[in-house]
């Protein structure tokens, strides 16, 4: 047992430190002395157990003087608030606590430290009483509070009926999405499947739905030379209707490919809509990276709630949205190729402390494109194709003569197949006995289209109608009214300044391109090509 402390003295400071009866206040003259309460503690500590020689206990303050002396074994278990219990201890357990809760002079007291939820589980799992019954008022009367189930039919020859029609008109659906509703044999379909449904996959738009979840913007990457052609409206539609806290923003990329005045055209169009930049993907000779940057750093400003804002790269394969992290980075942390799909998985990547970038796999939405459009927009690997000289015709009908001539020196041709025959024999393209090669003549055109050696572009003239050519204020959404404030119109302001200023700069552009005069040239049919 403890000793019976000390009185304190009447007049004067105690001496000694571990005296208790020091004073507790702290305006006291005793401010730099322990408290009593400090000593009272620090003495607990020395009542060490007296043993004997072999180490067993004799005497401890704290030891029962009926049990013998004792020791808890250190244990993990102790220092957790799990326990495992068996199935019998937790019967028992049950089995008194509901005794308990049965008699009305008993309560639990601290009924939130007892697993509730797993006593009341064999409630839960209670029988369903098939063969209880209720009244037919109950049951049917105006006052019925059963929910009337939703029949599709009342009996099986309208069943049949409802799902005769549903079939016909999904048949139909597919058909128009597939646009053929005329082949017979079906192996069309097959091939469609297979090889021009890249990007469509559950897998890819799942990665999609992960990157858009967990993006605070939306980098929408366009192909500048068919700039509506790889734009995704479900997507933005998505955004619209499901995600309206979340910012998207426009970046046409490639714009090397094109003139200067195509890409201006676009961006005065596309600003109308989101806020649009354009942007040449290369680490060491880029254009917009910093107004992209800039304008990162204003949703980052915008969204200072956060500690960090991720923002995630979306958009057809081979647009380039690997490309444009690596320059973001001035260095290659994603990998580039100049086939689609190179970008399997998604991937998180640091810009700053503040910024993260999310690189998405392309996505392609169904729509009503021929299979030479998908092959020339990039979505299928050109290696793939089985006939590549089926798509020919298209690239030589939308490429002039002139870059024709120049990429290939060939001067007149009459259809695609000469076309394809002469290219053969000027390359050495030829099979066994002096047969040209048309198929890898033809997979080295479109190659070469997908890597953007042969001039080409879709004019923004066509959509812009009656453009004066006049910059306008380019359009910045505010989706979260309940966030505006000076610092949100602030950023908003500055992302539109960063937007209208890069429509003035000098755009870099194509040299195939260079000696266009103007954009009123371009009005064959189709103007992709200005010259
Ligand atoms: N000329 C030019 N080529 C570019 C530009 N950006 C990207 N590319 C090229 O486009 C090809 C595709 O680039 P990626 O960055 O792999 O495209 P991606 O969108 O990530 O492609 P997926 O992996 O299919 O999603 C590469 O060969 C790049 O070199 C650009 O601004 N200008």
């Amino acid at each position: 047992m403890a000793k019976k402390e000390k009185p304190s003295r009447v007049s004067g400071k105690p001496k000694h430190s571990l005296d208790v009866n020091r004073s507790n206040s702290k305006g006291g003259g005793d401010e730099e002395g322990r408290s009593a309460a400090t000593v009272r503690r620090l003495k607990m500590y020395n009542s060490r157990p007296k043993r004997d020689r072999k180490g067993k206990i004799l005497k401890h303050d704290l030891q029962s003087k009926e049990l013998p002396s004792t020791r808890i074994e250190p244990d993990r278990r102790w220092f957790g608030n799990t326990r495992i219990v068996n199935q019998k201890e937790l019967e028992f357990f049950m089995e008194e606590l509901q005794n308990r809760l049965s008699s009305n002079y008993n309560v639990i007291l601290k009924e939130r430290k007892l697993p509730m939820s797993l006593l009341n589980d064999h409630q839960k799992q209670a029988r369903a009483h098939l063969l209880d019954t209720e009244p037919f008022q109950d049951a049917f009367g105006p006052k019925r509070k059963r929910k009337r189930p939703k029949l599709l039919a009342l009996d099986y020859e309208s069943l049949v009926k409802t799902a005769d029609g549903s079939q016909g008109a999904f048949e139909q659906k597919v058909a128009a999405n597939t646009g053929e509703i005329n082949e017979e044999d079906g192996l069309r379909d097959l091939v469609r499947h297979t090889m021009f449904e890249k990007g469509q996959s559950k897998r890819i738009w799942g990665e999609l739905y992960k990157v858009i979840d967990s993006s605070d913007v939306v980098v929408q990457v366009l192909d500048a030379r068919d700039p509506q052609g790889t734009r995704c409206h479900h997507l933005e539609k998505h955004l619209k209707e499901h995600c309206r806290h979340k910012h998207m923003i426009l970046l046409l990329n490639k714009c090397d490919l094109v003139p200067a005045w195509a890409t201006k055209g676009w961006l005065r169009l596309l600003s109308k809509e989101y806020p649009t930049l354009a942007f040449h993907a290369s680490i060491n000779k880029s254009f917009g990276k910093g107004s992209l940057l800039s304008v990162l750093r204003q949703f980052a400003r915008l969204k200072n709630d956060k500690q960090s804002i991720s923002v995630g790269f979306v958009g057809y394969p081979n647009v380039g949205k690997s490309s444009v992290i690596n320059t973001l980075r001035t260095k290659n942390v994603c990998k580039v190729a100049p086939i689609p799909g190179e970008t399997k998985v998604w991937q998180y990547i640091t810009l700053t402390k503040r910024i993260f970038l999310i690189d998405c796999p392309g996505v392609v939405y169904q729509n009503k494109d021929s299979e030479t459009d998908i092959v020339l927009k990039g979505v299928v690997r050109v290696t793939n194709l089985e006939d590549a000289s089926e798509h020919i015709g298209e690239v030589l009908r939308r490429v002039k003569k002139e870059h024709l001539h120049r990429a290939y020196k060939i001067q007149d041709w009459v259809d695609d197949t000469d076309f394809l025959v002469q290219l053969c024999k000027s390359t050495g393209k030829l099979l066994k006995g002096g047969e040209p090669d048309l198929t890898t003549a033809a997979k080295m055109i479109l190659q070469d289209w997908q890597r953007g050696r042969i001039p080409f572009f879709v004019s923004p003239t066509q959509q812009e109608g009656d453009s004066t050519g006049s910059i306008d204020e380019p359009v910045v959404h505010v989706e979260d009214p309940s966030s505006s404030s000076d610092r949100t119109s602030a950023a908003m302001k500055a992302i539109a300044g960063i937007i209208s200023s890069q429509q003035l700069m000098h755009v870099p552009e194509h040299k195939g391109f260079i000696g266009d005069k103007s954009e009123d040239e371009n009005t064959e049919q189709p103007p992709e090509n200005p010259e």
